[in-house]
């Protein structure tokens, strides 16, 4: 009993489908939100499903399974959307690459595996904002675990007080485990003992994440593990009902009917290439959109959804009127803060500079999945929150509440700069601060009316003051973490750009000269309440003034999580898969309407 993969349009022996999930719908299908909705619905074997999605397979390519190669999956890969921003003004005026996965498992099968939840106060304010209880942080809390299982530390470390098992899942799909012991974790727990400002969180994934504590990955055993291999895989061995088309490109969804004036989208036009021949299939109840935060908005945007007067100017015949189709996106800005080292042990320094020692670790990986390349970016993360009665917050706090943070501190062992060049020599200890509750808003708008242009992504990073003003405190905070007691003979200096930055004018400028992305987009296609005037889908994710056709992916979030967005996708995937399935109280109804 198993579902079909198939690499090519013709080679499809099905079109009748309930479902068309054109990527990311997760549990059983591709993407991080597509994948969990495939492989959930797959569970009905009285439906059928088929998950289009516009790269290859996530089989047999190294990087993609082995952690500590993940930075090499991007930029300018065959496994990458290849994107890039405009010039960003609040950076100088700097292009930067904007990577997504372009693969089955979609950005899960490139990231940094990274494992966040984010905040009570995330989730219950997007309860608040959409006016739907059910996406309150208790209400959620069992979609949370149904997605993970809490795995031991690779290396076998007891991680007794590293991560309280209560609040994980014990049978869900996707591995969630602790990372190897390194000599530094010593020196960073060392720190939260000696000042108050830092203390330790024993599992940021509680909801209470203010704190800093060990990082935990979606990794299983020294392995990657994604929406492909958590949920898609799995479902297609499993259950006969679903069916993958890789290497298929969706060009748009298609009005197929209306029903008293409500057009009905339940088409969907693809092509493997932008010369090739063009197929359409119909979903017999809805297309689920789950193509990420930059090809969801276009999608809509080419499918005639979005601000009506900017379609007709650019050609798109206008059937929707949705003005915030590609508004309000948001990310998190970082900077990478790097501090020389007196370190006299092997790092991933060593292996990022000497081949002989990267290709035995390989070798060990490949024999007993141990060693540094289980490693990914992080050892620790923390999340802190500026005080209260700071004056940068005299237009008020963008955060979700108190326990949600201002500002994230990424930890590595070694140098982890994207935009600065590696020394020769030396060993680093790098303190990544990231912007986890921006108030600066962006967009995603098309290019061209060609499905094949990438579209234009702006994230317009630090464009609201305070945002400039918390990444400047985040890192004078840095400092100070370095300063603590039991860092004096480890800590030997700063990085030449980051010494240079003393004043907080100098240390505003160095961050805009330095930021870069954590590669979390997310608002585009923003849920609100069922009767706002605003938001572009409905708190059950339907499309507002469509039947039909949803939306499950990161572009939904109204308001960008205080985390790294993975976590969060997974969980609104589960619950809206669970929506879905059981076309529960919401007017879901809508959809089977007869055409
Ligand atoms: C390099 C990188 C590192 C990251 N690191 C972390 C991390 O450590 N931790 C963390 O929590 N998050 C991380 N993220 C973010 C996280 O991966 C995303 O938030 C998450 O994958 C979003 O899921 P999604 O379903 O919205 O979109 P995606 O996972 O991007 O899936 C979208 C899918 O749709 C497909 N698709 C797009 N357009 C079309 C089309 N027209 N036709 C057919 N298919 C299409 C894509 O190929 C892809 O498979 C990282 C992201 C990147 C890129």
């Amino acid at each position: 009993v198993n579902g079909a993969l198939y690499t090519h349009p013709t080679h499809l022996t099905s079109k009748s489908y309930d479902y068309i999930i054109c990527l990311t719908f997760s549990r059983r299908s591709a993407g991080v939100g597509g994948g969990v909705v495939a492989h959930r619905l797959s569970e009905n074997p009285d439906i059928r499903i088929l998950l289009i999605e516009a790269g290859p397979s996530n089989e047999g390519i190294l990087p993609v399974q082995v952690p500590l190669l993940c930075t090499s999956l991007n930029p300018d890969t065959a496994y990458d959307w290849n994107y890039t921003t405009t010039p960003q003004t609040g950076l100088n005026g700097t292009v930067l690459d904007y990577p997504r996965g372009r693969l089955l498992g979609g950005s899960s099968s490139i990231n940094y595996m990274l494992w966040t939840r984010g905040s009570r106060d995330d989730y219950d304010r997007l309860a608040r904002v959409s006016g739907d209880a059910g996406w309150a942080w208790d209400a959620l809390v069992p979609f949370m675990k149904s997605v993970e299982t809490l795995a031991p530390a690779v290396d076998g470390h007891n991680i007794s007080g590293e991560v309280d098992p209560s609040v994980h899942g014990t049978s869900g799909p996707l591995t969630v485990s602790m990372s190897m012991s390194v000599p530094t974790d010593r020196l960073v727990i060392g720190a939260t003992q000696q000042l108050e400002e830092f203390p330790f969180v024993e599992d940021m994934n509680s909801g209470s994440p203010i704190g800093m504590g060990y990082g935990q990955s979606s990794i299983r055993n020294g392995t990657r593990d994604s929406s492909a291999t958590a949920y898609i895989q799995p479902a297609l061995a499993r259950h006969k009902n679903l069916d993958v088309l890789l290497n298929s490109h969706v060009l748009r969804v298609l009005k197929t009917g209306s029903v008293n004036g409500v057009p009905v989208f339940r088409g969907v036009q693809f092509a493997t290439s932008a010369n090739a021949t063009v197929f359409t299939l119909n979903a017999a109840r809805e297309v689920i959109l789950s193509a990420g935060a930059i090809a969801t908005p276009q999608l809509l945007l080419l499918s005639g959804i979005g601000n009506s007067a900017r379609l007709k100017e650019t050609g798109i015949r206008a059937i929707v009127d949705l003005p915030d189709v590609g508004q309000h996106m948001q990310d998190h800005p970082l900077v990478a803060n790097i501090f020389n080292t007196s370190s006299q042990d092997i790092t991933t320094d060593d292996i990022q500079r000497n081949s002989t020692l990267a290709a035995e670790e390989l070798t060990q990986w490949q024999t007993s999945r141990k060693g540094f390349m289980t490693m990914t970016i992080a050892t620790q993360i923390g999340w802190f929150r500026v005080r209260d009665n700071s004056s940068i917050f005299a237009r008020g706090d963008p955060s979700a509440g108190p326990t949600s943070p201002h500002y994230e501190m990424i930890i590595s062992d070694g140098f982890a700069a994207s935009r600065e060049t590696f020394p020769n020599t030396g060993r680093f200890f790098t303190v990544v601060t990231a912007l986890v509750s921006p108030a600066s808003r962006g967009s995603v708008t098309l290019a061209s009316t060609n499905p094949f242009d990438n579209p234009i992504v702006d994230p317009n990073f630090f464009s609201a003051p305070v945002d400039i003003a918390i990444m400047r405190e985040a890192i004078k905070a840095s400092r100070r973490l370095v300063s603590a007691p039991v860092f004096a003979d480890y800590i030997t200096g700063e990085f030449p750009l980051l010494a240079a930055a003393q004043t907080d004018a100098e240390i505003e400028a160095y961050a805009r000269s330095y930021a870069t992305t954590v590669l979390h987009p997310v608002g585009t296609a923003a849920m609100s309440a069922f009767n706002a005037s605003n938001g572009v889908v409905n708190p059950d994710l339907t499309v507002k003034g469509t039947i039909g056709l949803r939306v499950v992916d990161s572009s939904i979030f109204p308001f960008i999580p205080a985390a790294h967005t993975q976590a969060p996708t997974y969980i609104i995937a589960e619950r809206a898969a669970s929506i879905i399935a059981s076309h529960g109280s919401v007017p879901f109804t809508e959809s089977f309407l007869p055409v």
